[in-house]
């Protein structure tokens, strides 16, 4: 926490003739990007709990923001769990030069770094400590040489720890997305992810809540298979938007089975790209 001096806070700094010389400052510990990157908005997608599907989101945005014709990256900070590379049918190594290292380009032209792209062996486990796991992801932002890129998404591993904090302490942030599923817990949840940004002071863009629905293919009927939605609720609470409500979908599962995410479709979220 920032020491007060002069019964301030930091949040009184902007505009204080008195700013550069109080300790009530907050330190900037920002790195600086690679210089051969050029990036325009970065976007933290990012989920309070594991397995809702916070990759296929992640994905779905970039999808969407290349169909538009921006130029999109995906920083996957999923250390421990990546698999944005395999859903884009992406087994090659990164290479490097003297300058950094060249992220690996998707059919779409989705440029994307992931330690999956510099393991020997994909399939092996990285046993690393929260530190460790911390600086490879800032070094994605440091060392790698994004190029121009429109949007840099950032898939972010569950949850509130080393990582995130590390992530919204060193890259520019522009704004973080959060991804839920239906279910009891989902208030606290979002809460806990949207104050964490809050805390960082990075502006939450909106939810996206997936799993939640299925549509019957013989009828039509949308069913809640993880229980009734309660996202508007909590969103409104919140004073955020939903960016978009996927279902579950057997054709974007079988896309990230068959690694052709590059073909990826995803209307579901088509709100979402006037909000991010
Ligand atoms: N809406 C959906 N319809 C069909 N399949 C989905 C959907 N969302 C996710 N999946 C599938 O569920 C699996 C898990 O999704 P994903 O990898 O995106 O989860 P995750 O939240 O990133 O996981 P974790 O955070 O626990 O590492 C994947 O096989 C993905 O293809």
């Amino acid at each position: 926490m920032a020491e007060q001096q002069n019964g301030c806070s930091p949040s009184d700094c902007a505009g204080c003739a008195h700013a550069d010389s109080c300790g009530s400052k907050p330190q900037d510990m920002k790195e600086p990007a690679n210089p051969f990157s050029h990036i325009n908005k970065v976007i933290a997608v990012v989920s309070g709990k594991g397995g809702v599907g916070k990759s296929m989101v992640t994905a779905s945005l970039a999808r969407m923001m290349r169909q538009q014709g921006f130029s999109v990256g995906i920083l996957d900070a999923d250390i421990t769990g990546p698999s944005i590379p395999k859903m884009y049918g992406l087994h090659e190594k990164a290479k490097g030069s003297e300058q950094g290292i060249f992220p690996c380009e998707a059919k779409d032209g989705t440029r994307i770094m992931s330690v999956n792209l510099l393991l020997e062996n994909e399939s092996d486990p990285v046993i690393w400590r929260g530190p460790v796991i911390a600086g490879v992801v800032t070094q994605f932002w440091t060392d790698v040489m994004w190029g121009e890129l429109d949007y840099l998404f950032v898939d972010m591993p569950p949850g509130t720890g080393d990582v995130p904090l590390t992530v919204f302490q060193s890259l520019p942030v522009d704004g973080i997305v959060i991804v839920t599923s239906p279910q009891d817990l989902v208030q606290m949840i979002v809460e806990k992810a949207y104050h964490m940004a809050e805390k960082m002071n990075i502006p939450v863009l909106g939810i996206v809540e997936n799993y939640s629905y299925l549509v019957c293919p013989d009828c039509g009927k949308k069913i809640s298979v993880f229980g009734e939605s309660h996202i508007e609720e909590v969103a409104a609470g919140l004073g955020i938007p939903v960016l978009g409500k996927m279902p579950v979908d057997a054709g974007l599962a079988e896309l990230v089975e068959e690694e052709r995410f590059y073909e990826a479709d995803n209307r579901y979220l088509e709100d979402a790209v006037n909000k991010i």
